[in-house]
């Protein structure tokens, strides 16, 4: 798929923006904080619906005005959508597709998907295990969107089962007794969403690991498709069949009640889990973070979008690839593989300060971004 036309108003820095795109690869190329991140961030949103830059929107919204919209037309097998997304911070947000309204914005979720390489993704290697569960759940619902249900259930229960423990935790008499059957129901919502949610990483994480081994051989020098390995790491024992994970999960955290009153929060379940990633040999096989060289951490996150995007390919629809500032954090010859890698996807988008950042692979039709305009470099 590919954007073929993007329209922002009061979207971050830019008051007005229509731009035309094309398929192939598009250079956005302007010094430092003209907007080039900002307008591919609108992209970005219009897929996932979240930025990968920050987690409300308001930093979305121009200083100064209190509605932004973003409107893309995106081409999938020779059909044109078109996406749009209004941004009411404090409201609620409203989404369209060709014009009419839709129930839901999540609706929107995973119409149009984009892959994001950014050089904050060495926080998927460095960061906590939130950054990498977050980077398994963008995946997710990209790859099937009605996990965005599940996800958000998810988000909510947990919170108000947290609420619910701290206020169990200090209560005495009949109150207690009250809140503890009211946990029971919450109990039974986490381990039932919880339970879809686990199914649904857990798959996940089988089916892209082929693919993390083999771009990891392609991004690092001298390595082999075996050095590179991801694994679902559990907040409690897994049953042997799938089916019963919801039981075992709801007897995980009857077993847990105690601590988790005292501790006033849920200790079992998707929230407390973590994605490992490791690097080595059948000899020795190291945690990446706290272990891994810089050189590697990097390999390692590129290795993890790259997988992203061989994945979501292989389910059938070239996603929108986009290279927001990472040429600059490479050394040549890394940069001209990552470029090789990338060049046949239908749509690349990437944002350099200088053109000569952008590899020669990628040197497809060249825009220019300063103060807040953009146009076509002829
Ligand atoms: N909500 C907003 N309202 C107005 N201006 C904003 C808003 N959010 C960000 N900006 C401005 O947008 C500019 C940043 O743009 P952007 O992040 O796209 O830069 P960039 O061209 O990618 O730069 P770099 O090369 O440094 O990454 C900053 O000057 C910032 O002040």
């Amino acid at each position: 798929m590919h954007v073929s036309h993007l329209t922002l108003h009061n979207f971050r820095s830019y008051e007005t923006l229509d731009v035309e795109l094309e398929p192939g690869a598009t250079a956005f190329i302007g010094r430092n904080g003209q907007g080039k991140t900002n307008l591919i961030e609108a992209i970005d949103y219009l897929s996932r619906l979240s930025s990968h830059r920050v987690a409300a929107d308001a930093p979305l919204v121009r200083a100064g005005t209190d509605q932004a919209m973003v409107r893309a037309a995106v081409v999938r097998d020779g059909r044109t959508a078109v996406l749009e997304i209004e941004l009411n911070p404090g409201r609620a947000n409203r989404a369209r597709i060709n014009r009419s309204p839709l129930p839901r914005p999540r609706d929107l979720i995973g119409v149009m998907r984009t892959v994001v390489f950014a050089p904050d993704d060495l926080t998927l290697v460095k960061g906590d295990p939130s950054d990498r569960r977050k980077f398994l759940d963008d995946l997710l619902v990209l790859r099937t969107p009605r996990l965005a249900g599940v996800r958000s259930d998810y988000d909510r229960i947990l919170r108000q089962r947290n609420s619910l423990l701290k206020t169990a935790g200090h209560a005495r008499g009949d109150s207690r007794e009250t809140a503890l059957s009211t946990l029971a129901v919450w109990d039974g919502q986490l381990a039932q969403v919880g339970s879809q949610l686990l199914a649904a990483r857990l798959g996940l994480v089988e089916d892209l690991r082929p693919y993390v081994g083999k771009a990891y051989e392609a991004v690092a020098r001298g390595a082999s498709r075996e050095d590179a390995e991801i694994d679902y790491k559990p907040s409690f024992e897994l049953p042997v069949e799938a089916a019963d994970l919801e039981t075992r999960l709801l007897a995980e955290l009857e077993a847990r009640r105690r601590d988790e009153l005292d501790r006033g929060i849920s200790l079992v379940g998707p929230h407390r889990d973590e994605l490992l990633l490791s690097l080595g040999n059948a000899d020795l096989r190291l945690p990446v973070k706290g272990y891994a060289s810089h050189g590697e951490s990097w390999s390692f996150a590129l290795a993890l979008r790259l997988a992203s995007y061989d994945l979501l390919r292989a389910d059938g629809d070239d996603p929108i690839l986009v290279l927001d500032d990472v040429f600059a954090e490479l050394d040549a010859e890394r940069r001209a593989q990552l470029a090789e890698l990338v060049a046949d996807a239908e749509q690349v988008l990437v944002t350099a300060a200088v053109a000569a950042d952008v590899p020669e692979a990628l040197r497809g039709t060249r825009f220019i971004v300063a103060d807040g305009r953009v146009r076509r470099d002829e």
